[in-house]
């Protein structure tokens, strides 16, 4: 089985038939997070113009993200999954920029399905994929670390992996010591950076069972991420 882990948000993939990409700190928990909330699609921005200008489009959507894990002026939410904790999601849309990401996955569209998860969802998403989309004799699966040098990203894609493999899978207590050691989990037990929240590291090293993946479908152009449902075969 060609499970091939890439780590970075600016590779240049041979067409395959399923990528993941995988955020862990914070993009993706981000996004598991809001639609457990309610939240029904997320538009991605390559940039922040282009998020002004998705948002000038359609002014009901939210925006969120960061620039070097900061919020960004104008923008609703930030990139923590502990602020967004008591928003309001339901029925609303969000467009979502972030460094690492949403980066990744706008250079990662070059498949059949293409799915985004952090690790609370990582589980889900790798049962999903070998529940229902097995079925090819050469089925060629890329799994992106979206932080080109930290360790989260990489636990998380080397815990899908095992999974999908089903031999020697790492277990979720040695991913989880990896992500809280990981140097892009660092800052946020930095008390000399208050803007950087710890309880971010506990939402994303939490499993969230959940009754759906998060899969990106392009529509006119434009990459938006939605809930499959895990009891739906037909994706
Ligand atoms: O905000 C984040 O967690 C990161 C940016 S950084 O690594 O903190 O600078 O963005 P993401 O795309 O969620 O990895
Ligand atoms: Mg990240």
């Amino acid at each position: 089985m060609p499970i091939r882990i890439v780590q970075g948000h600016k590779h240049t993939l041979e067409a395959s038939h399923i990528n993941v990409v995988i955020d862990v700190i914070r993009a993706f928990t981000v996004a598991h997070y809001a639609f457990r909330r309610g939240l029904r699609g997320i538009v991605l921005a390559g940039t922040v113009d282009e998020a002004f200008l998705l948002k000038k489009r359609n002014p009901a959507f939210l925006l969120a993200g960061e620039i070097r894990g900061l919020p960004i002026p104008g923008f609703e939410l930030d990139n923590s999954p502990a602020r967004l904790q008591t928003f309001d999601f339901e029925g609303k849309y969000m467009i979502q920029k972030t460094t690492n990401g949403v980066a990744a996955t706008l250079n990662a569209l070059h498949a059949e399905h293409v799915f985004v998860t952090g690790f609370t969802n990582a589980r889900t998403t790798a049962e999903f994929i070998k529940r229902n989309l097995w079925k090819y004799d050469d089925l060629t699966i890329h799994l992106i670390a979206s932080h080109p040098t930290g360790d989260d990203d990489l636990a998380c894609a080397q815990y899908i992996s095992g999974i999908l493999e089903g031999a020697n899978p790492i277990s979720a207590e040695r991913t989880i010591k990896r992500i809280r050691g990981s140097e892009a989990a660092q800052k946020f037990y930095d008390r000399e950076q208050p803007e950087f929240l710890k309880e971010d590291i506990s939402c994303c090293v939490q499993e969230l069972p959940s009754d759906f993946v998060m899969k990106v479908r392009v529509v006119g152009g434009a990459p938006i991420i939605e809930k499959v449902p895990t009891g739906d075969g037909g994706i």
